[in-house]
């Protein structure tokens, strides 16, 4: 029997005792011999819970865990940063291996993590910690291992996929989804993180480090989110022939790596355009096996459950079997991470003008002036003074853009600027 201290049993803890008690014989036959778990760590003991659940298991100590000489292996679902981090190095110096979901800490620690899990002769796997219930993170290392991968392409928020997705198809508001998605079990304990564009920029960096085997500083992945996406933007994307996705990107360029995470005008036709509600995707190109599409469900209790089930019985399998398995290092190439400046992108702009002679000769004169080019210009007829415009550029340096709105502000007759979104075309 194999013994498993579980940290956390919030959404996908519950997830993951409800998978091993519904396929609790199949996993023994996959596994070699039964698991058991042992102790459950949470942080409020008194909890109304609604899982079947002995609660002499439960323990607010993690010393009950971690200095278990019982328990083999650690899996942690507490999230967060901290004690997160801390409890998952304390387990891996005691011997046990580690299961766990928490792409922030993968993100932040994962290098030093999986060299300590190499030096103790452990595994550390964290399948859950990039789009849910998809299977990335292992056929990434193992299944396209013999190619060079080119670039990667995720939607990889099921929070905000599921806020912009609602908000296109049924006109609803950003407040009214978001809670929506909290209570479906969706969003993280801060939703900021899946708002502000965190949680993806973290996934994404976990997926280029493999994909690129390198180690990338997670402060040097440009980020926005979808706090300043409006209904607007989305119903002139749809006018165009697009649609808006937080889409997190990691390509080789030619002076290093381009990662980034932003909202983005991908056409409609593009198999990402399709993905909607919680539901994640990653895109990927490589040389050998060409265009890649994953896809499943990117969050919620069974979908995460599942990959961090799978990852145990993987775990659990060695560990009965004797087998010593230690995590590859994927971090031996320096690269370095293009600042966002540098990167070259089309643009959506919409503006709020006078409606005169001359506005446009102005916009465009600043924007000549600043080596932008359009590609479309859209007026629209108000019965007002002041009418929406809205520019879709060419690919140009971000640098130029930003360069550009500073003067456009500065002509009288440009009221505001109220989005900037990059637009996704020639090359996914
Ligand atoms: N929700 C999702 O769809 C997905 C989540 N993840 C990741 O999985 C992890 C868990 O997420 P989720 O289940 O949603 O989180 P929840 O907030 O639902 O659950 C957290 C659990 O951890 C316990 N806990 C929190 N802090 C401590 C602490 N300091 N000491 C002891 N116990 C603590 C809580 O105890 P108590 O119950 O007593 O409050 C709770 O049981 C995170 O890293 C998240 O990013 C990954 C993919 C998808
Ligand atoms: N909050 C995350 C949960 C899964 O990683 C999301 O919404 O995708
Ligand atoms: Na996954």
């Amino acid at each position: 029997m194999i013994k498993i201290g579980l940290l956390g049993l919030g959404t996908v803890g519950s997830g993951v005792v409800t998978i091993m008690e519904n396929n609790k014989e199949s996993i023994r036959r996959k596994v070699g011999t039964s698991l058991a778990i042992e102790k459950v760590l949470v942080k409020n003991l008194d909890k109304e819970r609604d899982l079947d659940i002995d609660s002499r298991v439960l323990t607010s100590n993690i010393e009950d865990i971690v200095y278990n000489p019982d328990i083999d292996l650690v899996v942690e679902l507490i999230g967060g940063e901290e004690p997160a981090c801390q409890y998952i190095k304390e387990a891996i110096n005691r011997g046990k291996s580690v299961v766990t979901a928490n792409k922030l800490v993968i993100a932040k620690h994962g290098t030093e993590i999986l060299k300590l899990a190499r030096e103790k002769g452990v595994q550390v796997s964290y399948e859950g910690s990039v789009g849910g219930g998809i299977p990335i993170i292992r056929p990434l290392k193992e299944s396209l291992a013999a190619n060079r991968i080119h670039e990667i392409y995720g939607i990889l928020n099921g929070t905000t996929n599921y806020i912009l997705t609602k908000m296109t198809r049924e006109g609803r508001k950003f407040q009214e989804v978001l809670a929506e998605a909290q209570k479906l079990g969706y969003a993280e304990s801060d939703p900021s993180s899946d708002i502000e564009g965190y949680d993806a920029a973290y996934k994404i960096a976990i997926l280029a480090s493999i994909a690129f085997e390198t180690s990338i500083d997670i402060s040097s992945v440009y980020v926005e989110g979808i706090d300043g996406i409006s209904v607007d933007d989305i119903e002139l994307a749809r006018e165009l022939g697009y649609v808006i996705k937080l889409l997190a990107i990691g390509k080789r360029c030619e002076r290093g790596l381009d990662i980034r995470v932003h909202p983005t005008f991908i056409p409609r036709s593009h198999p990402l355009a399709l993905v909607s509600d919680v539901y994640n995707a990653v895109y990927l190109h490589g040389d050998a096996v060409g265009d890649v599409m994953s896809y499943g469900k990117g969050a919620g209790q069974m979908p995460t459950g599942s990959a961090v089930v799978a990852d145990i019985i993987q775990v659990a399998r060695d560990i009965h079997s004797g087998r010593v398995v230690t995590p590859s290092l994927d971090t031996t190439i320096k690269h370095r991470v293009v600042d966002i400046n540098e990167i070259e992108n089309s643009f959506y702009l919409r503006l709020q003008v006078r409606d005169k002679p001359g506005v446009l000769a102005q916009i465009t004169k600043v924007l000549g002036d600043n080596k932008v080019s359009l590609a479309s210009v859209l007026q629209k007829h108000r019965l007002t003074t002041v009418v929406p415009l809205v520019l879709i550029t060419h690919p140009v340096k971000e640098q130029f853009i930003n360069k550009s709105l500073k003067e456009l502000k500065k002509i009288e007759d440009v009221v505001s600027i109220d989005s900037l979104i990059r637009v996704e075309e020639e090359s996914i």
